[in-house]
C-alpha cells in the first residue's frame, strides 16, 4: 500500500515577532495583559496568535497568515487577532484537518507571562474548539541578549501537530 493512503499526520512551525509600541494595549492569546506598552502591528499585534495561526496553516499545507490577512488591506487595520484565529480554525475545518496539539514558547524579557497562562489556554481552547490539554504555552526570557533582551519586543515560536 502507498504510504500516502494512511491518515496524514503533519507538523507545522510558526514564528512571529513584533516590536513594542507605546500607547497600545498588549494582547497575547487574545488576553489583555497589564503592561505599559503594546505590540506594533497592522492588527492588534497578538504575536502569540500569529505564530499559532502560521503553525496550523503550515501543518495543513495552506498559505500563511499574510495571504489571508494582507498587511496592505486597510479594511482590517487593528483587527483583533482572535478573528484571524477563528478564520484559521474554519479553514482547517473546511479541509478536514484535526488539531492534535499545539506547543508555544513566548520569548519576552517582560512582562511575566506565566501568571496569565491559564487564561490564555482557556481562551485559545475556546476559539479553536479543542481541549485545553491539547495546548501548551510556555515563556522564557532571552537572558538580556539581543533585541528581546533589550526589551524591544516579543517573539513566539509555535508548533502544531494535525491529522487529516
Ligand atoms: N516573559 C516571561 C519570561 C519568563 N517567564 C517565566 O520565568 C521562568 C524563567 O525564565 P528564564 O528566561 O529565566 O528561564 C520561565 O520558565 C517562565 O516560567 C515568564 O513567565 N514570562
Ligand atoms: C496579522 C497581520 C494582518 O495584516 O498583520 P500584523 O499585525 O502586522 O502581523 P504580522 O505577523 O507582522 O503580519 C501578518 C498579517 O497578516
Amino acid at each position: 500500500m502507498d504510504r500516502r493512503d494512511y491518515t496524514k499526520i503533519r507538523v507545522g512551525l510558526g514564528y512571529d515577532v513584533h516590536p513594542f509600541e507605546e500607547g497600545r494595549e498588549l494582547f497575547l492569546g487574545g488576553i489583555k495583559i497589564p503592561f505599559d506598552k503594546g505590540l506594533k502591528g497592522h492588527s492588534d499585534g497578538d504575536v502569540l496568535i500569529h505564530a499559532i495561526a502560521d503553525a496550523l496553516l503550515g501543518a495543513s499545507a495552506l498559505p500563511d497568515i499574510g495571504y489571508f490577512f494582507p498587511v496592505d488591506d486597510k479594511s482590517i487595520e487593528g483587527i483583533p487577532s482572535t478573528i484571524i484565529l477563528e478564520k484559521v480554525r474554519d479553514l482547517l475545518k473546511e479541509k478536514g484537518v484535526n488539531i492534535i496539539n499545539i506547543d508555544c514558547t513566548i520569548i519576552a524579557e517582560e512582562p511575566k507571562i506565566m501568571p496569565f497562562r491559564d487564561k490564555i489556554i482557556k481562551n485559545l481552547s475556546s476559539i479553536l474548539r479543542i481541549p485545553e490539554d491539547c495546548l501548551s504555552v510556555k515563556a522564557t526570557t532571552n537572558e538580556k541578549l539581543g533585541f528581546i533582551g533589550k526589551k524591544e519586543g516579543i517573539a513566539v515560536f509555535a508548533v502544531a501537530l494535525v491529522s487529516y
